[in-house]
C-alpha cells in the first residue's frame, strides 16, 4: 500500500513542484495561498459537476475531500455551477458567463465531465464540449498534466501482461488550449467542385510551445530524466515547428535526455514497450487520445486524474474520462479518478499537500481492500469484489 501511495504521489506531485519552478507567478500564488490558508483555511472551489456520470462521481469527489480537510482542519467553500449539457439546458450557453466568473474567482476548480447524446445532434459550436474549451481558454489553463500510473493491485487486472505493465509511471505533459481544437479558421463550406467540407486548422506558436516545453522539461528533470516530444513532423508544418522548438528549449536541460517519435509511433509504443516513456510531451490532440489509450495500462479511464494549470489563476481538476453516458445513472461509474483529481487540486492549487496524502491513502486502502468498480473489476481475481460508485465512495469515507 505505501510503495502505491508513493507511486501515486510521485506521479502528481513531481509536475506541480516543477510548475512553481517554472513560473514565479505560480510560486508566489501558491505561497500567498499557504500564507492565506494559515490565517482562515477556508478554500473557495468553484464545482462543475456537469453531464452524464459528473454529479455521481462529484458527489464522492466533494464528500472524500471534505472529510480529508477536516482532519487536517482544512475547510472547503463550494460553489456549485453549470456547465456542459446541463448549462445549455438551464441557460442556453455551454458556459455561462457566471460560471466563468465564479471559476476566476475561486482557488481551484472541480470539474467532473460533460457531454451526452442529448446535445449529440446540436451543431458542433453550440455542443457541451465548446464549454469545457471555453473554460480552458478563459483561465489559461494551458497546462495539462496526465499522469499515468498503474497500481500495484491492478497489474493482473490490466489488458496487457503484468511485467509490461508492472510499475509504469508516465507523465503525459498535454498542451491545452492551442492546437487544432482551436485553430481558426475553422467550420464549413464548399470546395470549388461545390461540395460541402469540413475544415479545422492546426496551428501553434513558438511560445506557445516553448511554454509547455519548458514545463515537460521540468518535470522530466525532477523525475526520471527522460522526455519524449510527439508529433507529426514528417507530414506537418505545425510538428515540425513544434519539434524546433522543443529542441531549442531543451539546449537549456542538457540534463534531461530529450527524444523524439511521430505521434502514430508513439500510440503503438505506449502499448509495446510503456516502460519506455517518462514524461510525453504534446499538443492538444495528440495528447487527448495518447492519455486515453495509456488509461488501458492499468485497465480503465475511470483511474485516471488530471490537472490543468495556467500558472496565474485558479486550476481546473477533472478526470482524463468524459461524461460516459453509457453508464450514467446507474451507479456504475469509478469515482477514483475524480478523487485523485481532487488530490491534485490540494496538491498545486490549495498547496495542503496532507489532505491529498490522505486521499491517495485512501484510494490506495480501498484497492488493497480489493474494491473494485466494474471497470476494473476481473471476475475471478481472489480477494477482489465488484461494487457500485456509491459503495466504493463509502469504503472511501471509512478509510479517511
Ligand atoms: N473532459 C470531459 O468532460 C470530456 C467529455 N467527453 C464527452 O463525454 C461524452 C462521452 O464520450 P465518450 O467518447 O463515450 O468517452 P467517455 O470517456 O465518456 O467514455 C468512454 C468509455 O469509458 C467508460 N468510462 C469513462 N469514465 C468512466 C468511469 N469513471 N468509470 C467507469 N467507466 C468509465 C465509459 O463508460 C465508456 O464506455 C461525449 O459527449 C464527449 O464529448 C469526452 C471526453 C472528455
Ligand atoms: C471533450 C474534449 C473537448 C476534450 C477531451 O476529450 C479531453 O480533454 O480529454
Ligand atoms: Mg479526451
Amino acid at each position: 500500500m505505501a510503495l502505491v501511495s508513493k507511486q501515486i504521489s510521485r506521479a502528481t506531485q513531481v509536475a506541480g513542484r516543477r510548475m512553481a519552478a517554472v513560473r514565479p507567478a505560480m510560486a508566489s500564488r501558491v505561497s500567498r495561498s499557504a500564507r492565506l490558508n494559515t490565517v482562515c483555511k477556508v478554500h473557495k472551489i468553484c464545482v462543475l459537476p456537469g453531464d452524464g456520470i459528473g454529479p455521481e462521481i462529484m458527489e464522492v469527489a466533494t464528500q472524500a475531500l471534505s472529510v480529508a480537510g477536516g482532519k487536517e482542519g482544512e475547510t472547503f467553500e463550494y460553489k456549485q455551477c453549470l456547465i456542459g449539457g446541463a448549462a445549455i439546458d438551464a441557460t442556453g450557453k455551454p458556459l455561462p458567463d457566471e460560471t466563468l466568473e465564479v471559476a476566476k474567482q475561486s482557488n481551484a476548480v472541480l470539474l467532473a465531465a460533460i457531454g451526452g447524446y442529448k446535445w449529440d445532434t446540436l451543431p458542433s459550436a453550440q455542443r457541451p464540449e465548446r464549454g469545457l474549451l471555453a473554460i480552458r481558454a478563459g483561465l489559461n489553463a494551458f497546462a495539462n498534466l496526465r499522469p499515468a500510473i498503474v497500481p500495484r493491485q491492478l497489474a493482473d487486472s490490466s489488458p496487457l501482461k503484468r511485467e509490461l505493465v508492472e510499475g509504469v509511471d508516465i507523465l503525459i505533459v498535454r498542451e491545452l488550449v492551442g492546437g487544432i481544437y482551436f485553430g481558426q479558421p475553422r467550420g464549413f463550406g464548399t470546395n470549388e467542385k461545390g461540395e460541402r467540407i469540413g475544415y479545422n486548422t492546426d496551428v501553434y506558436s513558438e511560445p506557445e510551445v516553448e511554454r509547455i516545453a519548458r514545463v515537460a522539461f521540468e518535470a522530466a528533470r525532477k523525475r526520471g530524466k527522460r522526455l519524449c516530444s510527439v508529433e507529426k513532423s514528417n507530414v506537418l508544418e505545425v510538428s515540425q515547428l513544434w519539434k524546433e522548438v522543443v529542441i531549442r528549449v531543451g539546449a537549456e536541460y542538457p540534463d534531461v535526455e530529450l527524444s523524439h517519435m511521430y505521434i502514430d509511433n508513439a500510440a503503438m509504443q505506449l502499448l509495446r514497450n510503456p516502460k519506455y516513456f517518462d514524461v510525453i510531451v504534446t499538443g492538444n490532440i495528440f495528447g487527448d487520445i495518447l492519455s486515453d489509450e495509456a488509461s488501458m495500462l492499468a485497465g480503465s479511464l475511470g483511474l485516471l486524474p488530471s490537472a490543468s494549470i495556467s500558472g496565474s489563476g485558479p486550476g481546473i481538476y477533472e478526470p482524463v474520462h468524459g461524461s460516459a453516458p453509457d453508464i450514467a445513472g446507474k451507479d456504475l461509474a469509478n469515482p477514483l479518478a475524480m478523487v485523485l483529481s481532487a488530490a491534485m487540486m490540494c496538491r498545486y492549487d490549495l498547496a495542503i499537500p496532507k489532505v491529498a496524502d490522505r486521499l491517495e491513502a485512501a484510494v490506495n486502502a480501498v484497492l488493497d481492500a480489493g474494491l473494485r468498480t466494474a471497470d476494473i473489476y476481473k471476475a475471478g481475481t481472489p480477494n477482489t469484489r465488484l461494487v457500485k460508485c456509491s459503495e466504493m465512495g463509502a469504503e472511501l469515507m471509512k478509510h479517511l
